[in-house]
């Protein structure tokens, strides 16, 4: 397999899933060629496989200039950034890491609810700076039995609500239809669930329906004692109307792992107490990474070795 070209299109900062990829394909780090189109150009007719992730993908214009290009293997759940109609306009196969980050995802959400919450990270840094010495820090919120509304309830939203229940929190959702199969209550509107729970969290895939699902409404609804907490995509959001509402207080906190313009983050969000900040690191363990790592790879051999791809969507 060593002659097929693969085009990493992420930024290459997994050593491990660098690593194996370099010791079975020629890699090609786009990332750090600064003539894409003249590289483009000259190797074109090797590239066969293309690793993206969250960050980039393969879009319409990346993949009209690979002739040979036959898989798209993510090193992400999310698709977004795939221009999935081309992919199977050209058959050309899809594959993502969904399962094993799942726990990860879920984790990070609760602790979001939880630093938000308890307000972790300016206690944290109470302590730090020697503050403490001058008095306890403030009162904080109650985390326990607050009610827990989930947009989307896939693999993710499901095991962020089996965890929230173990905190007696009331949960409820919204899907595009209502699922027969779970006790949760469903609401048809996201301003409705909005309404009626006291943490909103994201977590469903970006589409151009679920864009800015988000929305000024949406927020209001939540309310000023409210807590938005996205572990999904930046693009979810309408994010000035986010800032503007927790900057002028019709919002009560936010926990945010993800954003509009990653890395760029709004600075007017830097000097609130109530809002958590991440840079996107949902699934970023070391243990989950190496297994996102071990399905890349392994779609990729599957597909050169004519053998069934480990986690296809196309
Ligand atoms: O954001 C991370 C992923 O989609 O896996």
């Amino acid at each position: 397999m060593e002659s097929i070209g693969v085009l990493m299109t992420c930024p290459p900062f997994d050593p491990y899933l660098v690593e194996q990829l370099e010791k079975r394909f020629t890699l090609f780090k786009f990332h750090s060629i600064p003539d894409k189109a003249h590289f483009l150009n000259s190797n074109k007719a090797s590239i066969r496989a293309v690793v993206g992730n969250a960050s980039a993908g393969a879009d319409a214009q990346l993949i009209h200039q690979l002739p040979n290009l036959e898989i798209v293997s993510s090193f992400s759940v999310g698709l977004d950034k795939i221009d999935l109609a081309k992919c199977r306009e050209r058959g050309i196969r899809v594959t993502n890491t969904p399962d094993v980050l799942t726990d990860d995802v879920a984790d990070l959400a609760i602790g979001l609810m939880l630093a938000v919450l308890r307000r972790l990270c300016p206690s944290d840094r109470y302590v730090r700076s020697g503050q403490w010495k001058r008095g306890d820090y403030k009162l904080t919120t109650k985390f326990t039995g607050k009610s827990v509304g989930i947009i989307g309830l896939g693999r993710i939203g499901l095991a962020i609500a089996k965890r929230a229940e173990a905190f007696s929190c009331p949960i409820s959702y919204h899907t595009r239809a209502e699922k027969s199969d779970v006790k949760y209550k469903y609401y048809p509107s996201v301003v409705e669930l909005a309404a009626n729970c006291q943490i909103l969290v994201v977590a469903c895939a970006l589409t151009e329906e679920t864009r800015h699902i988000i929305n000024r409404e949406v927020i209001n609804a939540l309310g000023p004692k409210g807590v938005l907490i996205n572990i999904g995509r930046g693009p979810h959001v309408d994010e000035p109307e986010l800032v503007s509402a927790l900057v002028e207080g019709r919002l009560g906190g936010a926990g945010l792992d993800v954003f509009q313009d990653e890395p760029n983050v709004p600075e007017e969000l830097f000097g609130l107490e109530n809002v958590v900040l991440l840079p996107h690191v949902g699934s970023g363990t070391m243990e989950t990474r190496k297994e996102m790592a071990d399905l890349v790879v392994g779609n990729l051999e599957a597909h050169f070795l004519n053998k069934p791809l480990l986690t296809p969507v196309l």
